[in-house]
């Protein structure tokens, strides 16, 4: 006999975590988590400075785009966690949430209920913030958002550099104003990655109407009659099925939530039918409007040796460890990104849609490498990032075999206005290099270098090493047209007991980092489950 819960949540990432907490609270109700991925023991993943070292291990879906068709056929990792709490657990640990336009824009297209005034509230009860409080910001939830330890001497000089390329200074880019320069505040406590799990799964772990498998790898959705009652899980090399008397919660992030849908038969029906899956629900929209943030870079080199370069050698790393450990200060509490920037491309956009990155360390990222590469010497390297491209693209699956991995394509500068505004975002960078606060600091630009100067010659180089900034969203869109394939209750359209609710039902990626608006949507998505009224 096949146990039973009321609600089975697939995935522990920034959303699952977020639904087991919520839905366990009563303890009349049973839920269970499932996660394909294993338990988040490792200290890489609670050391901040840990994260780069996590990307090529089994902690992370070793996930590699389809040859993009815009980029020279270029193919690229593309990073998901793959443990408790996951890419939370993974990541850069950044606590940024977009802006207000992103979310009156999902309202607009007939999602009601998301417009900012809708979800702030969402934000805030989660966030216990050490800083900031009042109207944007919560002090009394779970997850711990922090001012980083310590800012190396080139972010300071960033900041600064940024404010005389005429980026004026903000406090709280999550605030009333999001446009400027600032430094950012991170998921940590006490100089720890706070990952999701952190926050809402581990403190509720001993609830007992609450079951955590990790190392359970959902295979397929079983629905009957248009209802979805429970799910098959592989396990230590053996097959699970379990059922679920009220939902089953598809949380399993932006390239996982469509390929099990598909899998499930729910999808394009003629597209199952070609890779021999009988389709249980013709959905059109699934796996369709995948879009990520694509980021273009340049390095430079430093006159001082005051960066994080060369700082993971075996005897520096050692050292690293051990201030670590006795004190909780030095690199190893820096996510490597300490200050940021969101401008515009041009006065014709309302709102910033580029973000400019600041990394004190000489890094470059080859295609399909597992990490970026560290260069010799000292340096920084600025990433510009486009944070609302207008380029889809989508996953599908290359044949019924659940073990396959599934075709993801971003279609990264399919739509020609995203190239052009990844030159406006290089340009940014050439700007805020060539300010006074950084000449002490720097000697040269090294990639591409000055000889890369007109737009043509950007463009290129835009194309040969752009890269991805980790955050796919929109592949199972919330909305009511065609091909959402969520209701704005984040209910598959079409089949009762069925919901997903993680970052593929973004309807176009809000502007900045994901994993709060990922969160957010486990916490507003936990109270259309639960029947509550809005916070
Ligand atoms: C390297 C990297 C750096 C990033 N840096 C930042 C940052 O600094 N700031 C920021 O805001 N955002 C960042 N992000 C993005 C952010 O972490 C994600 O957007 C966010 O976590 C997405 O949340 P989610 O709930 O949709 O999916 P996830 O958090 O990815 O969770 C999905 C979970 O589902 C599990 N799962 C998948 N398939 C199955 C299955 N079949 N069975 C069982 N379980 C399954 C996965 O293992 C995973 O644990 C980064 C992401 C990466 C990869």
């Amino acid at each position: 006999m096949a146990k039973t819960y009321d609600y089975i949540v697939i995935g522990a990432g920034a959303a699952g975590c977020v639904l087991a907490n919520r839905l366990s609270a009563d303890p009349g109700t049973s839920v269970l988590l499932l996660e394909a991925g294993g338990r988040d023991v490792s200290p890489l993943v609670h050391i901040p400075a840990g994260f780069s070292m996590l990307m090529g291990t089994k902690a992370n879906w070793i996930f590699d785009t389809v040859p993009q068709k815009f980029m020279r056929g270029r193919r690229m990792f593309l990073p998901q966690g793959k443990v408790l709490g996951g890419s939370t657990a993974v990541n850069a640990m950044l606590y940024v949430r977009g802006n207000r336009g992103d979310y009156d824009g999902w309202r607009d297209l007939g999602n009601k209920g998301w417009g900012y005034d809708d979800v702030l509230p969402y934000f805030k009860v989660q966030e216990r913030n050490e800083r900031l409080a009042g109207e944007y910001h919560g002090v009394d939830g779970e997850l711990n958002v922090a001012d980083q330890v310590q800012h190396n001497p080139m972010s300071n000089a960033f900041v600064r550099a940024a404010q005389e390329a005429g980026i004026p200074y903000t406090a709280d880019p999550n605030g009333a104003t999001q446009e400027g320069v600032f430094y950012h505040q991170v998921t940590q406590r006490k100089a720890r990655r706070e990952s999701a799990a952190t926050a809402f799964l581990h403190p509720v772990r001993k609830r007992r109407n609450l079951t955590v498998r990790t190392g359970a790898d959902v295979t397929r959705i079983l629905v009957t009659d248009k209802r979805a009652h429970g799910v098959v899980f592989a396990s230590g090399g053996k097959q699970f099925k379990v059922e679920a008397t009220r939902e089953v919660i598809l949380s399993a992030g932006a390239i996982n939530s469509p390929r099990l849908l598909l899998l499930s038969g729910i999808g394009p029906a003629d597209e199952l039918r070609a890779i021999g899956i009988e389709p249980v629900h013709d959905l059109p929209g699934v796996g369709k409007n995948l879009h990520d943030q694509l980021e273009v870079y340049i390095t430079a080199e430093a006159a001082e040796p005051v960066t994080y370069s060369g700082e993971n050698r075996p005897h520096r790393a050692a050292l690293h460890a051990l201030q670590y450990l006795l004190y909780r200060t030095g690199p190893a509490t820096a996510t490597i990104t300490e200050a940021g920037a969101f401008v515009h491309s041009s006065d014709d956009v309302a709102y910033p849609d580029i973000q400019l990155h600041m990394l004190p360390a000489y890094v470059v990222w080859k295609d399909l490498a597992r990490s970026a590469d560290k260069v010799d010497g000292h340096g920084i390297t600025i990433l510009a990032c486009h944070i609302r491209p207008k380029s889809r693209g989508e996953v599908t699956l290359t044949c019924a075999d659940p073990a396959a991995p599934p075709a993801v394509n971003p279609n990264y500068l399919s739509h020609p206005d995203d190239l052009d505004v990844a030159v406006k975002g290089f340009r940014w960078i050439r700007k805020v290099l060539a300010a006074e606060a950084f000449r002490p600091y720097l000697k040269q630009e090294r990639l591409p270098g000055r000889q890369v100067e007109t737009d043509e010659e950007i463009r290129d180089f835009i194309i040969q090493w752009g890269k991805t900034d980790y955050h796919p969203v929109g592949s199972c869109k919330m909305g009511v047209d065609e091909l959402a394939v969520v209701d704005p209750e984040l209910r598959v359209r079409g089949i009762d007991g069925l919901r997903v609710i993680d970052s593929s039902i973004m309807p176009s990626i809000i502007s900045g980092n994901t994993q709060a608006p990922s969160m957010m949507i486990g916490e507003k998505g936990a109270a259309l489950v639960l029947g509550r009224e809005p916070v």
